[in-house]
């Protein structure tokens, strides 16, 4: 029988430091977030880092908690719900770090007869830190504990039609009401050393965009040009203004170069260079969390205003929209038919 997995990044259990530090722990412990040799991130994350950032990251969490819980899980969970009612399959939800794990939802599917599991990474971008490491961890319980289920990975969706119809709908529908100097794609950053760790020819990517045009196969690993090609689409759908349109990276941690341009300065160029009203969106992630509610729609917009702009806008995610839902239900319900997965 066959069955739906969508695995999620995961959220602490509350907005506390106690309940920060072991999801904190979880997640940059993760080689594929923090890659150095694990004696070196150990020293890094819990001699350095668990120091100060729970409480740090447990402030911001408290101002976007809601009373159901973490935004990332509520939404997740509406998500999760909706798309239940348009198949027939059982469908779990697991999350990658913290206590909604991964091994529970196999579990659950496993539990109602499922077989045959297709995973779903709720990310629309392939990147080590997020879709690879969500691959990797199924994987891995799966073997362990469920070696008669079979998996298959939907690929990342990130130019598929259907989302760029869903996702450019979604912004239009939030630009009805606000008439925008500039619209800034603002995508969750990763370290640069990712995209050449990432990119299976070693010399494909170079980091400052010269390759992201000329056709390679690197490119179905690549976070960069996948975030790219995902604002030159939405751009041409929604028939956007070329000089009004630009995208760039967000929530670097300090230390190594991060994919730039680095969000918080372009809050602060743009409302230098006259930009007062300030559409942003966060097209990596589906669903609203800590990085589009407080760091984009509190911080930036403070950011932004600071620095001279007057209006701000943060666009939603996608979230439990009746649209997405549906885009999701008919990619399912397609691979349940025929075995054909969205590209
Ligand atoms: C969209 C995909 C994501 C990628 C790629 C990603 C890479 C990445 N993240 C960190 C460090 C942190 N990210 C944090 C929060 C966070 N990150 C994503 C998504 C991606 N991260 C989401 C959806 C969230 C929000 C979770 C929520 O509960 O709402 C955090 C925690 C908060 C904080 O302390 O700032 C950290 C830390 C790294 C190092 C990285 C790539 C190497
Ligand atoms: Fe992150
Ligand atoms: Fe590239």
């Amino acid at each position: 029988m066959k069955g739906v997995l969508l695995v999620n990044l995961g959220s602490p259990d509350s907005p506390t430091a106690k309940d920060v530090k072991p999801y904190l722990d979880e997640f940059l412990m993760d080689e594929r977030v923090i890659d150095v040799p694990k004696i070196l991130r150990n020293i890094l994350v819990r001699g350095i880092i668990l120091q100060t950032r729970p409480k740090k990251s447990a402030k911001a969490y408290a101002k976007i908690w809601w009373d159901e819980g973490s935004p990332l899980i509520v939404l997740s969970e509406r998500f999760t719900e909706k798309l239940r009612q348009h198949t027939k399959m059982p469908v779990a939800l697991g999350m990658r770090y913290g206590t909604m794990t991964i091994k529970n939802a196999l579990q659950e599917l496993r539990q109602k007869g499922v077989d045959e599991v297709l995973l779903v990474p709720l990310y629309p971008h392939y990147a080590m830190s997020s879709y690879e490491t969500v691959v990797v961890k199924v994987l891995e319980e799966q073997q362990k504990a469920f070696p008669e289920m079979n998996v298959t990975t939907m690929p990342a969706f990130y130019k598929n039609p259907d989302y760029i119809k869903a996702l450019s709908e979604s912004i239009k529908d939030g630009l009805k009401d606000f008439e925008y100097d500039h619209i800034l794609f603002s995508y969750h950053g990763i370290p640069e050393r990712h995209i050449r760790k990432s990119d299976p020819t070693r010399f494909h990517c170079k980091i400052d965009g010269s390759c992201c045009k000329i056709n390679s196969v690197a490119h179905n690993t690549c976070y960069r040009h996948q975030c790219y090609d995902t604002t030159e689409l939405v751009k041409a759908y929604l028939g956007l203004p070329e000089d009004k349109v630009s995208s760039s990276f967000q929530s670097r941690l300090a230390g190594d170069p991060w994919l730039k341009p680095y969000t918080d300065y372009e809050f602060e160029r743009l409302a230098k260079e006259g930009k007062k009203r300030l559409a942003v969106i966060t097209p990596a992630f589906v669903s609203d969390c800590l990085e589009t509610l407080e760091e984009i729609a509190m911080e930036g917009k403070e950011q932004f205003e600071e620095a001279g702009g007057e209006h701000y806008k943060h666009i939603s995610c996608l979230n439990d929209s009746d649209a997405w839902v549906q885009v999701m239900a008919n990619w399912v319900n397609q691979w349940e038919e025929s075995q054909v997965l969205p590209v």
